[in-house]
């Protein structure tokens, strides 16, 4: 196996000295993984890279940064189209320009096509977090839609999380702004009222609340033409939600146009998914592209478990100049580390999938408007929130998966740092490594990516700290190049609110 040192170097490119690692602690408890969300019939999932093009330059140029990396072929922010060139709706082209997306990025420029062609085929979408997948799908739906039949549900969007759900019912929104008789209905728990037909064109939400409202004839399906499953390989991973959203299928029109987004389709969910989408148009990436560019990936060997809260406390500081999401193993340990670092002066909330709908509802607005400036959560959020001024993800501990939770999970790995670093920003990944088992997990998954991880060394704080604030201001320096994602979070804050 190769050494983590092998995957390490310093930012100007040398190779650091190995650390020394103690013996693994002992297991935590309940996690908010897919399982549990399939077992409680809610969704509640809830390198130093200076390569890319421009980003880690001194002398950073904000303002013409997004359209350079959109006029770069080997950004995925690149489109040999242009909207126009795409055929949509006139009222769609509006709220894509309303949004100030001025150009399509690589995956929208492609899939859309694709999925727009006539007669409609299937579509399974690989691209980088962060690169506008749900938009290319809104897109589609928005364009299949008759909406001149307002009251039959016609597309369907599944979602792991509720979160997630809620979030892509506000970008519908945000690019139908201008489309007559656009109405979601919001299929998870506690938004619809019991009982009562659901009869909106488009119906987004976690499979467990779909399959039910199905199952009690609240949703009629008959006229169902488009399935999203957003965040595919997680909800076809038999071991969580797989089993629902095959139910969920097997009572949809079997004609149905099947399309299926993520940032990875690991080998072992890809024939499944191509089952599930048969005949499918593809875009795949290659593991060497998966990795985001504007992420500098970073670590901290932590001599122990109680040294890795004393660093959290330390880095507070530079987690409030932007906004941080924090991830952590379980729910008891969001909750612990929540009330120490309270209890030491911290402003911090936790959000995990054993808070009540509204409550979690409620978290995430503190979180997105700014009140709440960092998010302690579990791998319930590590998948497709975006909030673009999140400049800092913290891996407190690194995501593991197996029977014993003995295997690094790469794709989580991935998405929970794929929360910083949205369409062309650049963001910082802190991961803590404290025992023999993290840091062999951090390795196997730097191998697996082939990222160069740089070391923070915490014995000379004054230079870890001045890496990390380099990329942060950057990235609070951006602020001004993405006015449309601030745009697109007020309506989902909005959708959240008022559904
Ligand atoms: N063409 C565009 N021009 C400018 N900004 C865009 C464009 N498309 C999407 N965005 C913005 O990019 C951000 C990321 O988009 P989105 O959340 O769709 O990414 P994603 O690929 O689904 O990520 P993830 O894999 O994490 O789910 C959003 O804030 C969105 O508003």
């Amino acid at each position: 196996m190769a050494d983590l040192a092998s995957r390490i170097t310093k930012p100007d490119g040398s190779a650091v000295e190995n650390t020394p690692v103690v013996e693994a602690s002992p297991m935590e408890a309940s996690s908010d993984t897919a399982a549990d969300a399939a077992v409680s019939g809610e969704a509640q999932f809830d390198s130093a890279d200076a390569g890319g093009p421009g980003l880690h330059e001194p002398d950073y140029d904000v303002e013409v940064s997004l359209s350079a990396l959109q006029e770069n072929e080997a950004t995925p922010f690149h489109s040999a189209t242009t909207w126009e060139d795409l055929n949509l709706k006139p009222e769609l082209l509006k709220g894509l320009q309303a949004l100030n997306f001025l150009k399509p990025s690589k995956v929208q420029g492609k899939s859309l096509p694709l999925m727009l062609s006539d007669p409609p085929r299937n579509m399974l979408a690989q691209s980088q977090s962060g690169t506008g997948k749900t938009a290319a799908f809104v897109t589609a739906i928005l364009s299949r839609v008759d909406f001149s039949q307002p009251d039959k549900p016609q597309a369907l969007v599944l979602a792991p999380s509720r979160e997630l759900a809620r979030q892509i019912e506000g970008v519908i929104k945000a690019i139908g702004r201008f489309v007559e008789n656009l109405a979601i209905a919001p299929a998870v728990p506690g938004a619809l009222a019991p009982g009562e037909p659901v009869r909106m064109p488009v119906v987004v939400g976690t499979p467990g609340r779909v399959q039910d409202i199905i199952r009690r004839r609240q949703l009629d399906v008959s006229n169902l033409r488009v399935l999203v499953l957003d965040e595919a390989d997680n909800m076809l991973d038999q071991q969580g939600l797989g089993d629902q959203c095959m139910r969920v299928r097997t009572m949809l029109p079997p004609e149905i146009q099947v399309l299926l987004f993520s940032a990875t389709f690991p080998e072992k969910v890809l024939n499944y998914a191509m089952k599930f989408a048969p005949n499918a148009h593809s875009l795949k990436l290659q593991r060497s592209e998966l990795t985001v560019k504007g992420i500098s990936q970073m670590f901290i060997d932590c001599p122990n478990n109680e040294e890795k809260y004393t660093i959290l406390c330390r880095l507070y500081g530079l987690m409030t100049i932007g906004q941080s999401v924090i991830f952590v193993k379980t729910r008891e340990s969001a909750n612990i580390i929540e009330q120490r670092m309270t209890a030491d002066g911290h402003k911090v909330s936790a959000l995990h999938a054993a808070f009540e709908g509204a409550q979690r509802d409620e978290l995430l607005a503190k979180f997105r408007s700014g009140e709440n400036k960092v998010l302690i959560t579990t791998n319930v959020l590590a998948r497709g929130i975006d909030v673009s001024s999140v400049s800092m993800v913290i891996n407190y501990d690194i995501p593991m998966k197996g029977r014993s939770d003995d295997e690094p999970d790469h794709e989580t790995y991935l998405h929970r740092i794929g929360r910083t670093g949205r369409f062309g920003r650049v963001g910082v990944s802190i991961s803590f490594v404290s025992d023999k088992k993290s840091y062999q997990g951090l390795n196997k998954i730097a191998t697996h990516y082939g990222i160069d991880l740089v070391k923070l060394d915490t014995e000379d704080w004054d230079d870890a700290e001045e890496k990390v604030k380099d990329v942060i201001k950057k990235n609070r320096a951006q602020a001004s190049y993405a006015p449309s994602a601030t745009d697109s979070q007020k309506q989902a804050q909005a959708a959240a609110s008022t559904s």
